[in-house]
């Protein structure tokens, strides 16, 4: 049943992380943050071919990354966009003709449990488009400019949202070529397949799907490698 490919963004100036070394380069444990989520997609069976978005700036070195670590699936190394949608776009073009499944993930989610990705994987092969994501533990709060409470969602209705996000490929291309026309810029790949008011499905994750961003997260990065993602990914 179809190719399956993954596009993995890692094109992003990583501001919030306020390092001299862009984010997807630091080092976790005796590799870069960027090398485990290759990795990982790299030891998935169903995946067939990996794009590998970064700055336009880093093609050279993220080719060399690719070859010394071997991630023979890595088909192109492209060059990004502005905005992460941008980068996605790009991926998604320099797929195989071929590819009628995506999975779209950060460069810098490093923990994606192998059994989550494949039932995301799965899920969209059932319905379209499915993502992973987690309940929200918090409460949460609309706030307006003024840091006045507007009003308390329901917590029961709120997911926090996390990649990889799976798609039929000419779906999420249809719905990349309306945000387009539209001029939308969304944070995440579903919210541009929900404007085309097809159903996106979530799968439930788990909490060390981390997106690594800020300064803080790095730590808990090292606490995950060490005592988790071993035992679960390996
Ligand atoms: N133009 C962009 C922006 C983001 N990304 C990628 O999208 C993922 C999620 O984005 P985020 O964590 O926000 O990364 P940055 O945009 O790099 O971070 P910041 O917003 O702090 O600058 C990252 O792997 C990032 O490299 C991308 O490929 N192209
Ligand atoms: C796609 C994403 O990782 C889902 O959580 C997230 O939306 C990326 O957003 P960011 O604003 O670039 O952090």
């Amino acid at each position: 049943m179809g190719k399956v490919g993954a596009v993995i963004v890692a094109a992003g100036k990583g501001s919030r992380m306020r390092s001299a070394e862009s984010k997807q380069y630091l080092q976790l444990g005796d590799k870069p943050i960027l090398v485990h989520t290759l990795q990982l997609f790299q030891n998935i069976t169903e995946v067939d071919e990996i794009v590998l978005v970064v700055p336009a700036a880093d093609v050279q070195r993220c080719k060399d990354l690719v070859n010394i670590y071997s991630i023979t699936k890595v088909s192109r190394v492209q060059a990004g966009g502005v905005e992460r949608q941008d980068s996605v776009r790009l991926g998604l073009a320099a797929l195989q003709e071929d590819t009628e499944w995506v999975l779209v993930h950060d460069g810098v989610r490093p923990f994606t449990a192998v059994e989550h990705i494949i039932g995301c994987l799965n899920q969209a092969k059932e319905a379209g488009a499915a993502v992973l994501a987690v309940p929200v533990k918090d409460t949460i709060k609309v706030v307006d400019q003024s840091k006045c409470i507007q009003s308390t969602p329901d917590r029961r209705s709120l997911w926090a949202i996390q990649t990889p996000q799976a798609f039929r490929l000419a779906l999420l291309q249809k719905a990349q070529e309306l945000a387009i026309q539209d001029g939308f810029i969304g944070t995440d790949d579903a919210s541009l397949v929900e404007r085309t008011g097809t159903n996106v499905l979530v799968v439930e994750g788990d909490y060390y799907n981390i997106k690594i961003t800020t300064p803080e997260d790095l730590p808990w990065a090292e606490w995950i490698l060490k005592h988790v993602r071993g035992e679960r990914n390996s």
